[in-house]
Parts: structure tokens; sequence; C-alpha cells
């Protein structure tokens, strides 16, 4: 009996953005088309897996990440037949680091992109092989969101500032606009910034404009569920344009 050539790797993209996962929906082939997946593809002979799913996310959806860790385990996608060797999937968590993931119109591509937290991760209908991820998946989603915090803002520009200095600062922060509680018109929302940055580099930055921190249902928050005692709306000054040199509290 002729012997098999070895399976060959596919690599798929858990891109992880303020605890929820990037999930591509597939146009072709037929048979997958519809159906959902982490972005990515085949490994070419002598590429690195994380070179390769790089690149595969750079021609699938025009923006730049990269990979941070490899979820465990590995899937297989199909045994080998005559149109080839065995396809073996793995996945990689990945962040973006440029660009913004959206479908491209190259062919064999996605017509549409969701980003799902923990809890959502069985809304759509993932292809068979990257079910067995879904586990780790979602409990490394449910990790990030315990372990986020939520500035409040109520300016778009200062919401976005802060967002763009935490990222340049290498943290993941993620702009949303989302209603207060008990809120029921839906004017002045405040804008609310998601991000792994602890709490003091959050602070440094609360102190420059006109937003507190959220810490939602985490021990010890009532004192925090509004803007904080003695604040006082002043116009927010420009923020710093560089890293600020801050001495860690297990340091001082
Ligand atoms: N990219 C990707 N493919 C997956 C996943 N799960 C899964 O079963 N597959 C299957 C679908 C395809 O049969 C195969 C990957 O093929 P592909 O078409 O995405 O890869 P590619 O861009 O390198 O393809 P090619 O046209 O160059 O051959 O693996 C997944 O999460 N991501």
């Amino acid at each position: 009996m002729p012997e098999q050539p070895p399976p060959r790797l596919v690599v798929g993209a858990a891109i992880v953005r303020g605890a929820r996962v990037l999930a591509a929906r597939r146009t072709t082939p037929p048979a997958a088309a519809g159906r959902w997946e982490l972005p990515g593809g085949k490994v070419e002979p002598g590429e690195p897996p994380a070179a390769a799913v790089e690149r595969e996310v750079d021609e699938e959806l025009g923006c730049e990440v990269e990979v941070v860790a490899w979820l465990d385990g590995t899937s297989r996608i199909r045994e080998a037949t005559d149109d080839g060797p065995a396809l073996d999937l793995r996945v990689a968590l990945a962040r973006v680091v440029g660009g913004e993931p959206e479908p491209t119109d190259e062919p064999g591509g996605h017509d549409q992109v969701r980003w799902l937290a923990a809890e959502e991760l069985d809304e759509v209908d993932w292809l068979d092989s990257d079910r067995p991820f879904l586990p780790q998946l979602r409990h490394h989603l449910a990790r990030v969101a315990a372990d986020q915090r939520r500035l409040v803002l109520f300016e778009e520009e200062d919401a976005l500032a802060v967002q763009q200095r935490l990222v340049a600062d290498g943290f993941d922060a993620v702009l949303t606009r989302e209603r207060l509680a008990g809120e029921d018109d839906d004017e002045d929302h405040p804008w609310a910034v998601l991000t792994d940055a602890p709490t003091f580099v959050v602070e440094l930055l609360l102190d420059e404009v006109d937003g507190w921190l959220d810490e939602g249902d985490q021990p010890g928050a009532g004192e925090q569920a509004g803007p904080r005692a003695g604040w006082t709306p002043t116009a927010p000054p420009a923020l710093p344009t560089a890293p600020k040199r801050v001495k860690r509290p297990d340091q001082a």
C-alpha cells in the first residue's frame, strides 16, 4: 500500500479583542458556504505556522494580526483523499495590530464577520472541525472579560483618545457606546472603553478626561458606580502623546 503523505496543516486565527473573538462566514465551497470559521488557511511548505496565520488574515480580512499563543490540540478536517493529504486544523490566539478586519473581495473568502463574546459562541453555525476548540475559546474569553475594566466617558473625542493611547501602550482597548443603567432615551449615552490595562494605568488617564472607572459588579465596585467623589467637570486637557513613566504599586 502506498505510504500516506503527512497531514497538511491549516491554521485558524482566533482574533480576540475586548473579550470577543472574530468569526467569519465562508462563501465557498458550497458545502461550507454560510458556515462560520476562524479566518486562516493552509500553511505553505516551509512556512512557520504563525507566519501563515498572519499572511492569511491579511489576505482575507485586510488587517495585520500578531499571534500571541496557540490553543491546545489539533482537529482533523478531512482524511487523505485522491485530491491530497489529510488536513489538520490548529488555532492561534491573535490580536489586531494594524487596520480593521473586514471581509475582502477575495474569491473564496468571507461575506460577513461577527465579534462573539463567550456566551455568544453558540450563536453561529461553526464548521465541524472548529467546534472542538470552542470550550477553550469560551474559557479564554470569559477570563478576559473577568479581567477587563470599563471606563465610561462622556465625549467621543476623549473616549477615542483614551482608547488609542491604551492601544499605543500595548493594551487591548475597545470603544463601545452603551446605555447607562436606568437610561431610557437615546441621547447622551456615554462612551465606554473596555480594556485589559491595569487599574493604575486607567486611573492615570482618567485624571486627564471627563469620565470614570466602572468596575461593574466586581467586588468593591459599589463606591465606583458613578462619578468619583469630589469630581468636578472641567474641560479635558490634551492627552499626553508619549507614555508616562510610572511606578507600579508593587515596585514602590
Ligand atoms: N481557514 C479555515 N479553514 C478551515 C477552518 N475549519 C475548517 O474545517 N477549515 C477547512 C476549510 C478548508 O477545507 C480548509 C482550509 O482551506 P482554505 O480555503 O481556507 O485555505 P487556503 O486559503 O489556504 O486555500 P487554497 O484556496 O489556497 O487551497 O480547512 C477554519 O477555522 N479556518
